[in-house]
């Protein structure tokens, strides 16, 4: 059972930390560069959130990490190196994603979803599992997720955050201990918005979590760290005060419609629900 300290700026770092190293991080389209040497370092237990204006690089910069697009520089998971690896290996060594648009099977169960995620290897007859045998880290990914009582509802008829969860659930149960998210709470209602920040924080204590967002109230609310990406370079970092105390920060927001209100003044205390 996931019994998680919260997260907190600078991570939880203990004996066996795990943590993400990004250093110079290049990525090239046609000769127009949109992830421009990147250095990020990502530790266990840090609620990290990666803003910045569209097309600053956020999700190339995560397609990077995920082995979606080629990159040069280094990605290294507690040491090991993930730049030159196939998508499917960075799976396996526990980095997992989730895309803009949910990704589930609609047709089938939440707990068919989480036993797909699970069962790589495994027959299809496996599918038709009878209950009771759930694995523990399904039964663990279904408490974590809010989605138990939904297990044997179809996933489609899952309303748009449940859905998010889901995927989210489905990422913890191939035991990803670094999980980067895209804009997970686009289109979510404030009382979804609500409980995707709690879900964060349950799962964030134990692990790597990296938040792409425009979203700024949410930032402000649920990130622990923040990275601004701008023109696909890191253009400040720090604590959520920090950034938006930055001038560099208020610069780049500046009169762009999506990126909300970061502050004129230096002191700021709405952040933390
Ligand atoms: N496959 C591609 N081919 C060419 N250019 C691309 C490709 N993917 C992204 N880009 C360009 O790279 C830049 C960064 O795009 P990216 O989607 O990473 O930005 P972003 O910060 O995630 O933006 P948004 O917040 O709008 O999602 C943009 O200028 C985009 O047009």
């Amino acid at each position: 059972m996931t019994n998680a300290s919260a997260p907190a700026f600078g991570g939880n770092a203990g004996m066996s930390s795990q943590y993400l190293e990004v250093r110079d991080l290049r990525v090239t389209f046609d000769g127009f560069t949109a992830v421009d040497g990147v250095d990020l370092t990502l530790m266990q237990g840090d609620l990290r959130f990666l803003i910045g204006p569209n097309g600053a690089g956020k999700t190339t910069l995560v397609d990077a990490i995920t082995g979606l697009v080629p990159a040069t520089g280094s990605v290294a998971k507690s040491g090991v190196e993930l730049i030159g690896k196939k998508v499917h290996k960075i799976a396996r060594l526990g980095v997992g994603r989730t895309f803009q648009t949910a990704s589930v099977f609609e047709q089938l169960s939440v707990l068919q979803n989480l036993d797909i995620a699970a069962g790589a290897g495994r027959s299809a007859l496996t599918l038709l599992r009878r209950r009771g045998s759930v694995s523990p880290r399904i039964e663990e990914a279904l408490e974590i997720t809010g989605l138990g009582h939904l297990r044997d509802k179809p996933a489609g008829i899952l309303a748009h955050g449940q859905k998010q969860w889901l995927e989210i659930g489905m990422l913890l149960v191939q035991n990803a201990d670094v999980l980067l998210l895209d804009e997970p709470v686009a289109g979510m209602s404030h009382d979804e918005r609500e409980e995707t920040g709690n879900l964060l924080r349950r799962i964030g204590g134990e692990r790597t979590v990296v938040v792409v967002e425009h979203d700024m109230d949410f930032m402000r609310a649920f990130a622990t760290s923040v990275t601004v990406l701008h023109a696909g370079k890191v253009l400040a970092e720090g604590t959520v005060e920090q950034v938006q105390a930055d001038p560099k920060v208020q610069q780049v927001y500046l009169g762009t419609a999506s990126a909300a209100e970061p502050e004129p003044t230096a002191t700021k205390e709405t952040e933390n629900a």
